[in-house]
């Protein structure tokens, strides 16, 4: 469904001539599949979700294919990029609080997403709105929706920034280190939350994280990244267990005490 095909992304330098920090990378997302993206920082890991979600810092330049469903993102104007983004595909970030408005109720930052992109009235989106609280396990629903993010705990306010991704139903997810700085506990929940909304609703999930033991408690497929270059992909089991590339094996030595399997 989601095919990145030989994606490269050319950021400006101050020497004009600009540095290309993903080379040609490839990678296939399925629907109800996790496909983990792993490398060390600054290995283009961000680049990757954000050139799919046509986010690129100003003056960037993407080369090669993002096809969703057949038709090439790289190719929409922005204006057609608007509508995909946040419906089509939508993103999770490490921090809820980027995408989250601390001024403003959780209700209120739902309805009028939903209500900007389905055209719905007032009283549907509040419930819909609803009812996506409950789908990620936030108590109380319905009460929920007038309270503020600082009244939430760090992996509730996840819950609610993943609620806001899927508001539109979807197809593809990229999740961008949707865990780390949260508690080990709560992060298991968290993942938890995503495995059975991947598959519940058949959902494509890109898993963006630095942190092997992430990837091996939740991913389908596993892609490995240096200097953004892809050099191992597979399924996961496979990948982890059995790597064929140095880097990845170095990266799975670097975990400690814990075993990725
Ligand atoms: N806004 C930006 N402007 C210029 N260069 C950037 C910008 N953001 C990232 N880079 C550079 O792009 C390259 C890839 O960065 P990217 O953030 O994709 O890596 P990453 O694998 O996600 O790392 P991390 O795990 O630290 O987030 C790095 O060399 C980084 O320095």
């Amino acid at each position: 469904m989601l095919d990145i095909v030989g994606l490269t992304v050319a950021l400006p330098g101050r020497t004009g001539t600009g540095t290309t920090v993903l080379h040609g990378v490839d990678l296939r997302l399925k629907p109800g599949g996790i496909h983990g993206l792993a490398g060390e920082s600054g290995s283009g890991k961000t680049m990757t979700g954000l050139a799919v979600m046509g986010l690129l810092p100003p003056g960037a330049r993407a080369r090669g294919r993002v096809l969703l469903d057949g038709e090439d993102l790289l190719s929409l104007s922005a204006h057609e990029l608007g509508a995909v983004r946040g419906r089509v595909v939508s993103m999770v970030f490490q921090d809820p609080s980027t995408c989250l408005h601390p001024m403003l109720t959780i209700g209120h930052q739902l309805t009028d997403h939903l209500r900007h992109h389905l055209k719905i009235g007032r009283k549907e989106a509040r419930g819909r709105a609803a009812d996506l609280l409950g789908r990620v396990r936030i108590p109380s629903p319905a009460e929920a929706l007038s309270r503020y993010p600082h009244e939430f705990s760090g992996g509730m306010r996840q819950r609610v920034a993943i609620a806001a991704a899927l508001a539109c139903e979807p197809k593809v997810v990229i999740a961008d280190e949707p865990t780390t700085g949260l508690d080990v506990t709560i992060q298991a929940g968290v993942l938890r939350l995503l495995r059975g909304l991947c598959d519940e609703l058949g959902l494509a999930i890109l898993l963006v994280t630095h942190d092997l033991g992430v990837m091996s408690a939740i991913a389908d497929e596993v892609s490995v990244l240096k200097h953004g270059r892809v050099v191992e992909s597979g399924p996961r089991a496979r990948v982890l267990t059995a790597p064929r590339h140095g880097y990845t094996r170095s990266l799975l030595e670097a975990l400690p005490g814990r075993t990725a399997t």
